[in-house]
């Protein structure tokens, strides 16, 4: 049955996902139970062919589920008609569009058909979410191309600003922010979590920007195929332990402190480092891409008092100074020396 809590947006239990090939059918997963809440913004991560596109297009209505029911604010989504879906779900697949030959403006209208009906004519207010839409994703000055002269990223955008058109209570997004560059995925996700948070959307994102996910993400969905669905808020699943287990390959380690991986240097020379804030975080950087590993009371320790002052010391002597972080890697750059006499420092 469906939990009737009126802040569930969708909900699943004991789902079987995958594909009808003729008579033989090939699961991709099975006994999947999950809610999303109104108002959240989940990010959905997993490896290549871990099952997030199939889940997404399950969710949205164009793959029907191999067996068991999704229900959509508590009624079954087998009761619904496709129009009556396409004014709850918004869904942006990474299919290429076929949509070459219109403008940019009249595909982003085909998202107020649920609306308008499929010959219905756009209205001003119709014209004006158009435009809103567009200008949301920063591609309101494309109104006038045509899609197929769109970049991937613009084509992208546009087909987000589709979605945002239908103003849909659910939003499903299959990796939209594959195609953009660093600072409009920033902004993207920014809009997409403000959306959840401003006015009330669920939205659920595939992506594999963890960065962008620990962020923004307000719960994880964690999918393989060896573990099926970890579902969480972001900071439980951080320090559970599910992150680091999720992706961490025998050298690579999630650095919980900083949120982000990095490759695990295990024989690498011991240091202390004495240093506060930004300037611990990239000083660290320096010194573990370079071999060391951090410790609390190596014999070598280095003081970063700023970006352009570093000490060195060895038995609480200063053997060297640096005015920069390129002194400082080209000094430590020599690992080799460090290696093979233990006991002894370089002099440059
Ligand atoms: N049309 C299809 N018919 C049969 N199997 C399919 C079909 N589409 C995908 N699959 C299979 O389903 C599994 C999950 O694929 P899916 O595309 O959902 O993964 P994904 O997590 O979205 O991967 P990626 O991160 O690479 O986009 C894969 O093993 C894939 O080969």
């Amino acid at each position: 049955m469906a939990d009737m809590r009126s802040d569930i947006m969708i909900q699943a239990r004991n789902l079987t996902i995958g594909y009808r090939q003729g008579r033989k059918v090939k699961k991709v997963h099975t006994g999947l139970s999950f809610a999303l809440r109104q108002g959240e913004l989940t990010c959905l991560l997993g490896p290549n062919g871990a099952g997030k596109s199939t889940l997404l297009r399950t969710l949205g209505g164009t793959q029907a589920p191999l067996t068991g029911d999704i229900f959509l604010e508590g009624r079954s989504f087998t009761t619904y008609t496709e129009k009556e879906i396409s004014r709850k779900i918004g869904l942006v697949l990474t299919d290429r569009t076929m949509a070459g030959g219109l403008t940019v403006f009249d595909l982003v209208s085909l998202g107020r058909h649920p609306h308008t009906g499929f010959f219905g004519r756009l209205q001003k207010r119709d014209e004006e979410i158009v435009y809103q839409s567009l200008d949301a994703v920063g591609v309101a000055f494309k109104a006038g191309s045509y899609v197929a002269e769109l970049s991937d990223g613009e084509r992208q955008k546009v087909m987000i600003a589709k979605a945002l058109a239908q103003e849909c209570p659910l939003l499903l997004l299959d990796e939209p922010t594959a195609f953009l560059d660093v600072v409009s995925r920033i902004e993207m996700m920014d809009l997409l979590h403000e959306l959840a948070e401003k006015k009330g959307k669920t939205v659920l994102l595939s992506t594999h920007d963890l960065e962008q996910a620990l962020l923004l993400g307000d719960r994880l969905w964690l999918l393989s195929r060896d573990k099926g669905l970890v579902c969480g808020a972001t900071e439980d699943l951080v320090f559970s332990g599910e992150i680091n287990q999720f992706f961490a390959r025998n050298e690579i380690i999630f650095d919980r402190k900083n949120g982000n991986f990095r490759p695990q240097k295990r024989e690498g020379k011991k240091i202390t480092l004495k240093a506060e804030g930004e300037l611990f975080f990239w000083t660290q950087n320096a010194l573990t891409r370079n071999g060391f590993q951090l410790e609390e009371q190596a014999t070598l320790v280095l003081e970063a008092c700023s970006p352009h002052a570093f000490r060195l010391w060895e038995n609480n002597q200063i053997k060297k100074t640096f005015t920069s972080f390129e002194q400082l890697i080209a000094f430590v750059k020599q690992k080799e020396l460090f290696r093979e006499r233990e006991d002894i420092l370089p002099e440059l």
